[in-house]
């Protein structure tokens, strides 16, 4: 099953008819209950229970080893979930099913795309639709409008023909972003995508997120530093050895421009 969004806002991707479960807001983006996630048999993340609203960005904090990038597995089918359940807009994930990388857009934690891939930016957001779609399958009419749409979602439809060796780290971070967003999915994960950009890039990419959420995608935004991530998140959930420790509404200080956490019901 492919998603898309009927969502305004501005150069969002093309649509196509969403699925009835994505119609219903209520269905949320993603939802684990007691989901308990490991890899063999052996449980790393321990019955985890999460719930992101369609439109909604949660930050997902913890120090390293604490389980941050299996639970994004779990969602994501790559890593097993042991019991408890995973859902992605109302669909059940599978370990090793391939729905899931259609429903959610995943970029990776990577600091910037190959130097030594000769492609262009058009060519590596294109890229994202065979990923979602099968590389099997034949390319469609519009997929050249998706990828247009998608680079300007990130400010950088400019940068269409240029080969993504020649963009900044920050820039080519958001090509990265604009991959996965080009089939349109209604939930975005992004694994640590302000680590190792300066602050001028990171400025830039958390006005892109900012523009991503608006467009009125989920995001689940895995960081170490949630005022790196300006007023995005919503909430902020921190994961401790493996289990969620705390889950906390975030509020916008105006002075920093940077979120804060206060307990859930003081927002
Ligand atoms: N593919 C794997 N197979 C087996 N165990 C793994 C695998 N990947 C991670 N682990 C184990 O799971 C535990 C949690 O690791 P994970 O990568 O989920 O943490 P993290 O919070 O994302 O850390 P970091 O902030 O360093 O990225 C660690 O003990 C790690 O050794």
């Amino acid at each position: 099953m492919r998603l898309s969004t009927r969502a305004p806002g501005p150069a969002t991707v093309a649509s196509e008819p969403l699925p009835a479960s994505v119609q219903d807001t209520a269905v949320p983006a993603l939802l684990l209950q007691h989901a308990t996630v490991g890899y063999g048999r052996r449980p790393v993340v321990h019955s985890a229970d999460l719930r992101v609203e369609q439109g909604q960005a949660v930050a997902l904090l913890g120090a390293n080893g604490s389980g941050k990038s299996t639970l994004v597995r779990g969602i994501l089918g790559l890593a097993e979930v042991l019991s408890g359940h995973v859902d992605v807009l109302g669909e059940h994930v599978e370990h090793g099913a391939s729905a899931a990388a259609s429903l959610v857009g995943y970029v990776p934690q990577r600091h910037s795309v190959s130097g030594a891939v000769p492609s262009t930016a058009a060519e590596v957001v294109g890229a994202g639709l065979l990923a979602s779609r099968g590389f099997w399958r034949a390319p469609r009419r519009g997929d050249r409008d998706r990828v247009m749409a998608a680079l300007a979602e990130v400010g950088l439809a400019d940068r269409a023909r240029t080969r993504v060796a020649e963009l900044s780290g920050g820039q080519q971070r958001r090509v990265l972003i604009a991959r996965a967003l080009v089939s349109s999915p209604r939930l975005l994960v992004l694994d640590e995508p302000t680590a190792g950009v300066d602050r001028r890039s990171t400025e830039q990419l958390v006005r892109t997120l900012a523009e991503v959420k608006a467009a009125g995608r989920a995001m689940l935004v895995v960081t170490h530093d949630l005022a790196e991530l300006g007023p995005v998140p919503d909430r902020a959930v921190t994961m401790q050895d493996g289990r969620v420790a705390s889950d906390l509404a975030c509020v916008c200080d105006p002075a920093t421009g940077c979120c804060t956490t206060v307990p859930a019901g003081q927002v």
